[in-house]
């Protein structure tokens, strides 16, 4: 399939360009009267309903799109990312996320064999250990149970379980099930993180869950050797063994951090960090947090999607349609942002951690055969939960740059509150903002309305909204653990589909190593420069004259230091 043709040259994506014009010509105000278009722009799947008709877009665009994931082949990239061929091919690897939540009677082969049995033994050990560790049977140095777990990893080994512990924290039989348990995740390498984690812990109950697929990122093998000390400082360096567990593929270096290796849990490097929630990465501490069953929920919601996935036609593929969509927006309309905004206080953390999983994915300047892309890829994903977000910057998506949001609503809150007297309970209010909001966007008001309300002339042009803003509606039915399996892979699959089209390798990451290593280079000069007085040389003008700033105006620090940890 490799190929130097880009996705640009074909008719498809001619025929998408000048159809803009056609676009440009309408409005989603009248768009949005056709309520035949908006019937079929409306997809249902296990509970989840998407509205996309406040797309700038006809059926007339859905068709083109469509042709446009033929010309790019993405049916038969789908159904090679899940025969196990290697899609990553700068890496020379499989992109097998999907049999991290396969049934356990799946079959999902890579490389001649089946993962699946490997997957579910991992899983089987990890339900073992939590279900020890919760019960109290495996017991910390000094023979108290461990009640807090701290979680040491950074970027894909940190933002997704982040993400889905901040979304269970609230959910009823989740937060059951934590009871008398805290989870805390240390990502961070300032030592401010450091410290606001160990507050208030007790080293005797506090079990450290080190993940990193690598084992080498820097920030977490400082934060490591960190927690690592905090422990021996407090319990003596035997309570490391009882203390310390930890996630990776590299089980030859977590051993020679000290860790037993019947303590480590496993993956592969089939799992790319920012598709590793489901794998131990997330699912030993969250099961540590909330038990398997809960955890195991979460991973048949995501597995539901991905049957779905693999399995609908691309009229009724959501993962699809949204992929597509976003490709309009982005290479045809030119917004190169994109809003997440969930109304629901649960969902603080899927933006920040769809911004790793589609940025790092997506952000991308050759095609997958190292050809320079005459079309930018990925967009700018950001975004907050409602309403915070409307009183924060919604301003300027409303008037300002055209941003198209995903709008994701709740139909069962997870924490329901009913007043007497109010007008209508605290989750209608929350979600009036949800249905409200899309349509100010879509509609907008003109100044002929402003001069009928009789507004003042002179403030006719600041109160017009031009509308014509697209968005799409995301309804969940609840936001179980099984939810929120699902809205993950609803995302993770959409970013694939943007990237089969863009015809980037979307499973690489080479962008973030080049920071890495001139770290290592100052990092060598910071030591030098502390440990010797040398001077510091190698560098530009400008950070030569910064570093030089730092080491001078922290001449204070000791260049021969004994341990010293947070003490607050
Ligand atoms: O799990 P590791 O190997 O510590 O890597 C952490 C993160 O670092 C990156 O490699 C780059 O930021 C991410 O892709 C990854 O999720």
């Amino acid at each position: 399939m490799a190929s130097s043709a880009l996705i640009s040259d074909t008719q498809s994506w001619k025929d998408l360009r000048a159809h803009v014009e056609e676009i440009n010509k309408t409005h989603l105000r009248d768009l949005l009267n056709h309520t035949d278009r908006c019937q079929s722009m409306m997809v249902e799947f296990d509970g989840i309903l998407i509205d996309y008709s406040r797309q700038r877009a006809t059926l007339d665009t859905l068709k083109k799109l469509f042709n446009l994931a033929e010309a790019a082949h993405v049916k038969e990239k789908i159904i090679r990312m899940f025969n196990g061929e290697h899609i990553n091919s700068t890496e020379n690897r499989p992109v097998l996320h999907v049999a991290l939540r396969a049934p356990r009677d799946a079959v999902i082969n890579s490389d001649g064999k089946n993962v699946v049995p490997e997957v579910w033994h991992v899983l089987d050990k990890i339900r073992d250990f939590s279900e020890r560790v919760r019960s109290g049977s495996w017991v910390g140095a000094t023979g108290k149970a461990l009640k807090d777990v701290v979680a040491v990893g950074i970027g894909g080994s940190f933002l997704g379980p982040l993400f889905v512990h901040t979304a269970l924290q609230t959910e009823a039989e989740a937060s059951e099930c934590a009871r008398g348990r805290q989870l805390r995740f240390l990502a961070n390498v300032d030592p401010i993180d450091v410290a606001r984690n160990i507050t208030g812990l007790n080293p005797e109950t506090t079990l450290v869950v080190v993940v990193s697929k690598t084992f080498t990122t820097a920030e977490t093998m400082l934060n490591a050797r960190t927690m690592r000390e905090w422990i021996s400082s407090a319990l003596g360096p035997q309570a490391v063994a009882k203390h310390m567990v930890a996630v990776s593929t590299n089980l030859k270096l977590v051993e020679q951090f000290g860790i037993d290796p019947n303590n480590a849990f496993a993956f592969w490097d089939w799992v790319g960090g920012r598709f590793s929630v489901c794998s131990a990465v997330g699912v030993l501490p969250l099961s540590l947090q909330y038990g398997f069953s809960i955890v195991e929920k979460f991973l048949k919601g995501a597995s539901s999607v991905d049957q779905h996935f693999l399995s609908a036609p691309f009229e009724k593929n959501i993962p699809v349609l949204l992929g597509l969509l976003s490709v309009w927006n982005v290479s045809f309309l030119g917004y190169p942002a994109r809003a997440i905004l969930p109304y629901s206080q649960a969902l603080e953390k899927l933006a920040p951690h769809i911004q790793q999983v589609s940025m790092e994915s997506n952000g991308k300047g050759v095609s997958i055969d190292g050809v320079p892309l005459p079309y930018q890829t990925g967009e700018i994903d950001f975004g907050e939960p409602g309403t915070n977000g409307q009183h924060s910057f919604y301003q300027l998506i409303h008037q300002g740059r055209v941003i198209p949001c995903d709008f994701i609503g709740v139909v069962k809150s997870q924490q329901p509150i009913y007043l007497k007297d109010e007008v209508v309970n605290n989750h209608d209010e929350l979600m009036s903002n949800f249905f409200a909001q899309p349509d100010a966007l879509a509609y907008g008001k003109t100044p002929e309305q402003l001069r009928k309300e009789n507004i003042p002339e002179h403030l006719v042009s600041h109160k017009t909204f031009s509308g014509n803003r697209p968005s799409l509606s995301i309804l969940l039915p609840s936001l179980t653990a099984y939810n929120i399996g699902q809205l993950l892979a609803i995302y993770e699959h959409r970013v694939a589909v943007q990237g089969f089209v863009w015809g980037i390798n979307s499973f690489d990451q080479w962008g973030v190593e080049l920071g890495k290593s001139l770290a290592t280079q100052v990092r060598k000069q910071l030591h030098a420069s502390r440990k010797k007085g040398e001077s510091v040389e190698g560098f530009n003008f400008s950070t030569k004259m910064l570093i030089t700033r730092y080491l001078e105006a922290s001449a204070d620090v000791p260049s021969d230091p004994s341990t010293l940890l947070p003490n607050i």
